[in-house]
């Protein structure tokens, strides 16, 4: 331990103010300059997945600071195989939801393949959707130094963006799987270039903890690791795993905290059960 706190806020820290057009009872919505202070001040920096209202809300109630709309929807919640068939309408939709449901948190949406990889105004056009059809609040873009000119064309466009490097799971069928990364140079230099260009976050997919603290000791914005060691300023997971809802196997970085699967199994078994043996509905549960 290193001595470092979080203060788990709660929507009892709402800031009251004057302004009769805002609700005084909403918690202050966290920034890319509440994140950038956080980071400054030694405070970890807290990030999950987010597909749906009711999660979305659950996970905003509970002090996550960034909810992350990950095109990993096309794994954990479409069954797809990889990320890549996830379309931008569909992150739209599912965005709309979680946008709705965060009233702390910042939202930030994965521009899904290929929308990162086409023209610049195609990015721009997919950014710009996200702040105009959705209550979402960022983009994430995969990739580093080539895509140094996107990120500066979306931030001048007013769209902010949290740059990913390290493993990139868009790429996974040039690259044969998901493997760690291992390359120091490049990967410091991607996490630079992507601050140069105006990113307020990097997030970093698997790799080393030394390179992670190499790359968050690099950059000054503030740095998310999901299997990238202690040391970044933050952590994030796919909330499937981290509760128990995924089936199957589940990548080493990640802490499965709770059985949700197990728990709606039951929940599931004994309604089942209850039916059978006729003593559901009961006299309660009958007009
Ligand atoms: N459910 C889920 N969780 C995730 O964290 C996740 C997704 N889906 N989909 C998108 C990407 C893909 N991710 C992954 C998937 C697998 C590994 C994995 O198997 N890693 C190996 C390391 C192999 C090596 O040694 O190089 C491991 O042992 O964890 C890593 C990241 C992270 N993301
Ligand atoms: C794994 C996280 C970082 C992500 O990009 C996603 O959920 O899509
Ligand atoms: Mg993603």
């Amino acid at each position: 331990m290193t001595g470092l706190s979080r203060k788990v806020p709660s929507h009892a820290d709402a800031v009251p103010t004057n302004d009769p057009m805002s609700d005084s009872t909403a918690p202050q919505r966290i920034t890319t300059r509440t994140l950038q202070r956080m980071a400054r001040d030694g405070q970890r920096i807290s990030m999950l997945t987010a597909y749906d209202y009711p999660t979305a809300q659950v996970l905003d109630e509970s002090g996550i600071d960034v909810l992350l709309v990950g095109d990993s929807l096309a794994m954990v919640v479409q069954g797809h195989e990889t990320t890549l068939p996830v379309t931008m309408d569909q992150m739209i939709y599912h965005a709309e939801m979680v946008g709705r449901a965060a009233r702390r948190a910042m939202v930030v949406v994965d521009l899904p393949f290929p929308e990162g990889q086409l023209s610049i105004e195609n990015s721009l056009q997919c950014g710009a959707r996200v702040l105009k059809e959705t209550e979402c609040h960022a983009v994430k873009l995969e990739g580093g130094a080539e895509q140094s000119e996107r990120i500066g064309a979306l931030v001048t466009a007013g769209i902010p963006v949290m740059a990913h490097v390290g493993l990139r799971p868009q790429n996974v069928l040039v690259d044969g799987g998901y493997r760690v990364q291992k390359d120091t140079d490049r990967l410091v230099k991607d996490a630079l270039a992507a601050e140069s260009a105006g990113a307020f976050c990097v997030l970093i997919e698997c790799v080393s903890r030394e390179i992670g603290k190499a790359i968050t000791d690099a950059v000054s914005v503030p740095t998310i690791g999901i299997g990238a060691g202690p040391d970044t300023n933050g952590q994030v997971l796919v909330t499937n795993d981290l509760i128990g809802l995924t089936s199957g196997y589940l990548p080493k970085f990640v802490r499965q905290m709770a059985d949700v699967r197990g728990t709606i199994r039951k929940a599931v078994t004994d309604y089942r059960d209850a039916i059978d043996d006729g003593s559901f509905p009961g006299k309660k549960e009958t007009f």
